[in-house]
């Protein structure tokens, strides 16, 4: 009996996985994924149907489109066509009542008597405003206000009351009766066939955009009960009722905000799709080889494929494998792929997971696995090392299997291939994978298109001005096209691959370096390219000054305890996402199982990350990423994290009890959070050394190094990123004298209330708790 594999079959046969896949479903098989093990029945039965079955045919059954068509756009406006039927007008009475025919003159005699605020509307009523002009809209119907009311803009209604009315209405009839006849005679002047409007329009615009007199207009709004000016402004529905009463069409012009382009989405064509390479991204502990592993694909496949060619770097590179191309970025670790994300670029396809087979799975292992899986990014799993006589990948096999990814061989559906980036073992194997998962996941786009795409790196070098490595995501980016990246512009003026050669075109997933911006633009910026350089200029600009009145505006965008409850009460919320660190696994476990546990009227608490530690940049940025909200359970953030925390607005709660936590977050969730008081840090101080005293106990020797120490504040006492002690000053010291405070760039002697385990290498956080004002 023979088995093999999908992949192994569909390589052999040359067809995809994807077309054994779907002839083996159609025999009536149960297929997980290409990994799968066939035997001798189906490969007999796949033998028959491939030789029946053209090649061709598969493949037709490959291109069934699976998204939904959309047509790319660069272009400002779209038209949305609307028709008003005359009869739709002449159904009305004054009142905005319904009538037909011959009855409407008694109709209107009827109700100019007795305008009572009769509501038997049968369509489209309350829809037909008008508006004042200051836009501000007034009641629904036409006339369906009592008489007696003193709104001047409203139709039928005006100071005079009943008497002016009553003689409008008279008068109304005769109008109406001559309306028909001069509707006709006006027929024969030529009229647009259509109007476009974006929003409402005044009588005079509406008339000249008819080409007839703003007092025709008028008239006919008479003649339906309406006393309106030329300045008035019209809506859109009253605009197509007239409109429609000329035979006229109306379109809505719909402005594209191209200044915000990020908002369309990349918009993949189906028809003209095809397909593009993948975009895979390292991730993995330290040390356990991403970078080697980086090396050694591009020195085994770039080098060796182009001969002479010098790779140089520019955060990605491309390389081939049996014909198809892969791309990588080569910034590995977490941190650049979640700037991306935060960013709003996600470009990430696949992620390759290296776990040392010597080391197994550690904390930045989960952390990776975690950054993958809020990206929705699919997980391929290197286990590298094996070259290493203690590598056991089995035990790296079995610890992923806890985190959720289980091997194929064991029943899951992850891919793991054994490589020995060092060695270059097993950097095939792990191609293959790639370009199997990029196989099933058809990766597309449409290089016909301008091109859309984002930024990889950017720097201002001193001779070539700004450079930005770009990854075109869509179209194609050519020398010459005007651009838009992030918040500044320009025109591709030279644009270089990963091999250093100048290019004249990148197609989707190619990185290239180009120049030619007025500015440098951050890593995770999308760009897209416009029609002209006139038109890049006119939408960078106003991107960087949007970003400018964004950025003064912005004091929290990201979700923080103190308005979680206003957002939940605006239902912009129904999950919170909380990232978790603690001093130790038991608290991380307590601290997630409790917060699950929190009941509040369908909020639901998604932890998106847990982990032991100090709260690190990685954390900080994932929390951005995802609008996260960070608990540190006798955790500290470094002070870059603190920096980037700041920068991104992320909220991060400390808290040193565990019930304190999980009441604070239920009483934001039930909008019960007492802002009164906040901590406020006023200084850091390193304990550069500590003498012992017999009667005093500890005294440590500090340096401050940012802000102050004062003899009333709070201490925290911080080891290696987890909290010690935290309590008060006992006594504060410069040289043998007593000091209220010690600011930054001096030493001083601290004791702290009943505590002696103060240690050389520690650092002190020192706090003030502060009222907070009411907003
Ligand atoms: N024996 C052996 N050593 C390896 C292998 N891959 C990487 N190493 C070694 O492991 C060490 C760390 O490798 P790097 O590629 O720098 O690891 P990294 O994950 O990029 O590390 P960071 O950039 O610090 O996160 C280096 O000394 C490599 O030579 C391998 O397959 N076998």
């Amino acid at each position: 009996m023979s088995k093999m594999r999908i992949y192994e079959y569909a390589k052999e046969h040359h067809v995809t996985s994807k077309e054994v896949i779907d002839i083996l479903e159609n025999i009536g098989f149960t297929i997980k994924s290409h990994m799968s093990v066939i035997e001798d029945n189906a490969i007999n039965q796949l033998n028959r149907k491939l030789n029946k079955k053209t090649v061709s045919a598969g493949q037709q059954a490959k291109a069934e489109p699976k998204k939904k068509n959309t047509e790319g756009t660069v272009n400002q406006t779209k038209t949305k066509e609307k028709k008003v039927t005359h009869q739709t007008l002449e159904k009305r009475d004054r009142n905005g009542n319904a009538f037909k025919g011959k009855t409407a003159n008694n109709s209107v005699g009827e109700n100019s008597r007795n305008n009572s605020g009769n509501n038997n509307v049968r369509s489209n009523s309350g829809n037909n405003n008008v508006r004042n002009k200051n836009g501000n809209s007034k009641s629904g119907n036409w006339g369906n206000k009592p008489s007696g009311s003193n709104d001047r803009s409203e139709f039928g209604n005006n100071p005079n009351g009943g008497r002016r009315k009553g003689r409008r209405g008279n008068n109304q009839g005769r109008r109406r009766g001559n309306f028909s006849a001069s509707s006709r005679e006006k027929m024969e002047i030529k009229l647009p066939e259509k109007i476009t409007i974006s929003g409402s329009l005044t009588v005079g615009q509406f008339a000249e955009k008819l080409g007839r007199p703003s007092t025709d207009i008028i008239k006919k709004l008479m003649v339906l009960g309406v006393m309106a000016t030329k300045n008035q402004d019209l809506d859109k529905d009253t605009i197509e009722l007239l409109a429609g009463d000329y035979g006229v069409r109306v379109e809505e012009e719909v402005i594209v905000d191209e200044a915000s382009f990020e908002d369309e989405g990349l918009e993949i064509d189906e028809k003209t799709a095809v397909l593009r390479p993948p975009v895979v991204t390292i991730m993995g502990h330290v040390d356990h080889g991403k970078t080697t592993l980086l090396d050694s694909i591009r020195h085994t496949k770039v080098t060796a494929g182009e001969a002479g060619g010098i790779t140089q770097h520019i955060g990605a590179y491309q390389v081939v494998h049996e014909g198809k191309k892969i791309t990588f970025l080569d910034t590995p670790g977490h941190a650049a792929f979640t700037t991306m994300r935060a960013r709003g670029a996600e470009i990430t396809d696949i992620t390759v997971l290296v776990v040392a087979a010597d080391d197994g799975v550690m904390p930045q292992t989960v952390e990776a696995i975690h950054h993958a899986r809020a990206a929705k990014v699919p997980i391929i799993v290197a286990v590298n090392k094996i070259d290493k006589p203690n590598a056991n990948p089995d035990h790296v096999m079995q610890e992923l299997s806890e985190q959720g990814l289980v091997p194929e061989d064991w029943g899951g559906d992850t891919i793991f291939v054994k490589i020995s980036a060092k060695k270059g073992i097993g950097i095939d194997d792990l191609l293959e994978m790639i370009l199997l998962v990029a196989e099933v996941n058809e990766y597309k786009a449409n290089p016909e298109k301008p091109a859309r795409g984002a930024v990889i790196e950017a720097e201002l070098d001193k001779g070539k001005g700004p450079v930005a490595t770009l990854l075109v995501q869509n179209g194609a980016l050519r020398i010459g096209d005007a651009i838009v990246v992030g918040n500044t512009f320009g025109r591709v003026r030279a644009m270089v691959n990963d091999l250093g050669r100048r290019v004249k075109k990148a197609t989707p997933s190619t990185p290239v370096e180009i120049t030619g911006l007025n500015n440098v633009p951050q890593a995770g910026d999308q760009f897209m390219v416009f029609e002209d350089e006139k038109k890049a200029r006119q939408i960078g600009e106003t991107r960087a000054e949007r970003a400018l009145i964004t950025e003064r505006k912005e004091t929290t965008s990201k979700v923080s305890l103190d308005d979680l409850f206003e957002k939940i009460k605006e239902g912009e919320m129904k999950e919170i996402n909380v990232v978790i660190k603690a001093d130790v696994q038991g608290s991380v476990e307590a601290l997630s199982g409790s917060l699950k546990k929190i009941d509040v009227d369908g909020v639901k608490i998604n932890i998106i990350h847990a982990g032991v530690g100090g709260i690190s940049e990685s954390d900080i940025i994932l929390a951005s990423a995802s609008n996260a909200i960070i608990i540190g359970f006798n955790v500290r953030p470094d002070n870059h994290a603190k920096d980037v925390a700041d920068q991104e607005k992320v909220d991060i709660r400390l808290y040193r009890v565990i019930y304190d936590a999980i009441d604070e977050m239920e009483a934001a969730m039930k909008g019960m959070l007492d802002p009164e008081y906040k901590e406020k840090v006023i200084g850091q101080l390193d304990v550069r050394t500590t003498f012992k005293v017999s009667r005093i106990g500890t005294i440590a020797g500090c340096y401050v190094t940012d802000g102050l120490i004062s003899r009333d504040a709070g201490i925290r006492l911080v080891r290696d990123g987890v909290v010690i002690y935290e309590g008060h000053v006992d006594t504060l010291k410069r040289f043998k004298d007593d000091a209220k405070e010690v600011k930054a760039g001096f030493e001083c002697g601290v004791t702290l209330e009943n505590f002696n385990d103060i240690k050389e290498g520690d650092t002190m956080e020192a706090y003030v708790m502060e009222e907070v004002q009411p907003k």
